[in-house]
């Protein structure tokens, strides 16, 4: 699989990539990083994604790697981007019934698509690439080959689903998450609602033709292929915000087992915070990432990262089990654990959290990042006011120095 070579799914080959990103996360990434060269060629951004939304890296040591070679103002930029992740996970946990809108969304035009030809015949060509709009077409093969897109070529790709395509909001997140390693509920989720202005109210994104040409550097030049105009889509609109989730309190003396899942794959701060399993599982959830299969290779990251993440604890799991897919399956190896309490790293709103609402009969204790109990609250608003908060949550790191 081409997306497992391009993103070896362990920590050692994110540890590499890391290492031999870090000079570039300066004024090299504020120069380079919206230029989409193409697979294969593109130097000005880290393609760190897959790692930091399974946490096989996290977003702090990411940072904390960043500040030690650069200051703080040369690295502003990347610094930046690095939050947008935290500050979308932070506003769909306020607002969580928008993941239940999207999915909504999708069976509805799931529905569309089997009763309406046009429609299907639509959808077919864009998810296949043969829209005979040669940049679309492009970006379509190489998210299903390598399992990721530049940011600039998301942000162009959605605008001319919605836009151009005229393709329902629900189908191209839904194609995105089939397809990405990097999959991520809620930056996949807001993004495609930024595009489609359902994020900002009203403020929708058009590409243009000179806007791609230019960053694609002469590759793609659509020239009266694409939509001039970019009316806001329907959709949900932003609900109301409830309060932030807090963390569960661990009482260690309690006979625990642990679970493990895709958005936390480093777990060695629960052992710090007095956890010690009697036993441990993985959990599988890609098949809740869809109404369709995902791709193959998505599967096949998250379980062999998962598997990574099982070899490097080893020592602090107790007995492991692999492939829990379902909640019956979680209470039936927990009890036989013999377990008076499942321990996890709390899940944000996605598939796992989905699935763990049907865990019954025993207690769950979801145990909230310190990073994220302290910079989700903030994202209250648009991601400008969350930034305001950024040298005040970088203050705050263990391990950071002050630049
Ligand atoms: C329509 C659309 C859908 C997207 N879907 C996803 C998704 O499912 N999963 C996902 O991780 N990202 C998603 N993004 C955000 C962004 O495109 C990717 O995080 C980024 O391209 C990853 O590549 P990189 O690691 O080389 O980024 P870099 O530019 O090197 O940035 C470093 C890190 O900062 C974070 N980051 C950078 N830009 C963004 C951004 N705009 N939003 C959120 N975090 C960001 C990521 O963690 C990234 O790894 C989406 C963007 C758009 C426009």
């Amino acid at each position: 699989m081409q997306a497992l070579e391009t993103f070896p799914p362990d920590r050692d080959s994110a540890c590499a990539r890391l290492e031999a990103w870090i000079p570039q996360a300066g004024r090299h990434y504020a120069t380079r990083r919206n230029h989409d060269t193409g697979p294969g060629t593109r130097d000005g951004v880290s393609q760190l994604s897959p790692y930091l939304r399974h946490r096989i890296l996290t977003e702090e040591e990411v940072l904390a790697a960043v500040l030690a070679r650069h200051s703080r103002a040369g690295a502003q930029k990347f610094i930046d981007e690095m939050f947008w992740r935290t500050y979308f996970k932070g506003f769909l946990e306020m607002r969580p019934t928008l993941w239940g809108a999207y999915w909504g969304e999708l069976a509805l035009a799931w529905d569309q698509v089997q009763t309406e030809a046009g429609l299907r015949a639509r959808w077919e060509a864009a998810c296949r690439g043969e829209t005979g709009i040669d940049c679309f077409d492009a970006w379509a093969h190489a998210l299903v080959e390598t399992g990721y897109l530049h940011n600039h070529a998301r942000m162009w790709f959605a605008s001319i689903w919605l836009f151009t395509l005229k393709l329902p909001l629900a189908l191209g997140a839904d194609f995105f998450l089939r397809h990405l390693c990097d999959g991520d509920p809620a930056s996949n989720t807001l993004s495609w609602r930024w595009v489609g202005g359902l994020h900002t109210p009203g403020k929708t994104y058009l590409a243009r033709v000179s806007n791609i040409s230019k960053y694609t550097e002469g590759r793609f030049r659509p020239l009266h292929q694409l939509a001039s105009e970019a009316p806001a889509v329907q959709g949900a609109p932003n609900p109301e915000r409830m309060a932030a989730p807090g963390s569960d309190r661990l009482d260690p003396a309690r006979r625990s087992v642990l679970l493990l899942h895709e958005d936390d794959l480093s777990p060695g701060w629960m052992f710090d915070a007095g956890l010690a399993p009697l036993a441990s599982a993985t959990l599988d959830a890609t098949r809740r990432l869809s109404i369709l299969e995902p791709a193959p290779h998505v599967g096949a990251f998250k379980r062999a990262a998962l598997s990574d993440c099982v070899a490097r604890a080893a020592s602090r799991l107790g007995q492991v089990t692999e492939g829990l897919k379902d909640a019956e399956s979680i209470v039936a190896w927990a009890r036989a654990a013999g377990a008076e309490q499942i321990v996890t790293s709390h899940p944000p709103v996605g598939p796992v959290a989905d699935l763990l609402k049907g865990v019954t009969g025993l207690p769950v204790v979801r145990l909230l990042r310190p990073f994220d109990a302290r910079a989700w609250p903030h994202a209250t608003a648009g991601f400008f006011k969350f930034k305001d908060r950024i040298p005040a949550l970088l203050g705050e790191m263990s391990g950071i120095r002050a630049a």
